[in-house]
């Protein structure tokens, strides 16, 4: 599903990835650690093209990163963040619907399946809210729907979790990994909490110094670098 060659990337001639091969599977949830400056986000933003410029090979669904058009790209590989980058003067459904309208789908389609995704994710009842009236989790849970939207193959989420209390944090995790299941989402997540990973097991991937090492699932020893 998401296969990585070669992968290397610099700011300013500062490498900031060095030589990356990955190759997660169709419906894998991975987690991503490492250290603050490490390459982690850099990585999200190389695969949801938010940046352009690297080098070397990837593939989603077999298809090059570098010739699938960007309204391609932003249909298969969705994003949410730590900040849940909600509009404030949207409600809800206005928020999870924006992701609908930029696709070009016919209003009253988007309405539905935004309302469907809303329900999805726990909030049905909340449409007309907005985002400040609501708590971090349920913020959350909206930039969630807004994702699940457009039915993309592949989730990258960066550090979702990290504004929230533990308690809260273990839901959104849940809710991750519930629809990983149900829906065959590919979910790559970046994390610096390992009690998390703890709770959740899967394939952990350590990034240090733009290098990616293997992590055995829920020891955390390590496998190789
Ligand atoms: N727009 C930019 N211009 C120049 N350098 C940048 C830019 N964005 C990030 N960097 C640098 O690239 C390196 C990797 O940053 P990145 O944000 O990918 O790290 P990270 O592992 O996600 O860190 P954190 O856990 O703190 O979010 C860091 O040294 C950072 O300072």
């Amino acid at each position: 599903m998401i296969r990585i060659r070669g992968l290397s990337h610099s700011y300013a001639g500062r490498k900031t990835l060095s030589n990356l091969d990955l190759d997660i599977a169709p419906g894998e949830f991975v987690y991503l650690q490492g250290p603050s400056g490490s390459g982690k986000s850099t990585l999200l933003r190389i695969l949801n093209r938010q940046i352009d410029r690297f080098d070397g090979d990837i593939s989603i669904d077999g298809q090059p990163l570098k010739r699938m058009a960007r309204h391609e790209v932003r249909r298969k590989v969705a994003t949410i963040h730590q900040s849940y980058e909600l509009i404030e003067r949207k409600t809800v459904l206005e928020n999870v619907s924006l992701a609908g309208e930029v696709q070009g789908k016919p209003p009253a389609t988007v309405r539905t399946e935004s309302r469907a995704c809303l329900s999805k994710v726990g909030l049905a009842g909340k449409e007309e809210m907005f985002p400040q009236q609501l708590s971090g989790g349920e913020q959350q849970r909206v930039a969630i729907a807004r994702a699940l939207l457009n039915g993309p193959a592949v989730l990258l989420a960066d550090e979702p979790t990290g504004n929230l209390d533990p308690d809260n944090a273990e839901r959104i995790l849940q809710l991750l990994r519930d629809l990983n299941e149900s829906e065959g989402t590919t979910i790559l997540m970046v994390t610096h909490s390992s009690e998390l990973v703890r709770s959740f097991p899967a394939r952990t991937l350590f990034m240090k110094g733009g290098c990616l090492h293997a992590h055995e699932p829920d020891t955390g020893t390590l496998l190789h670098s």
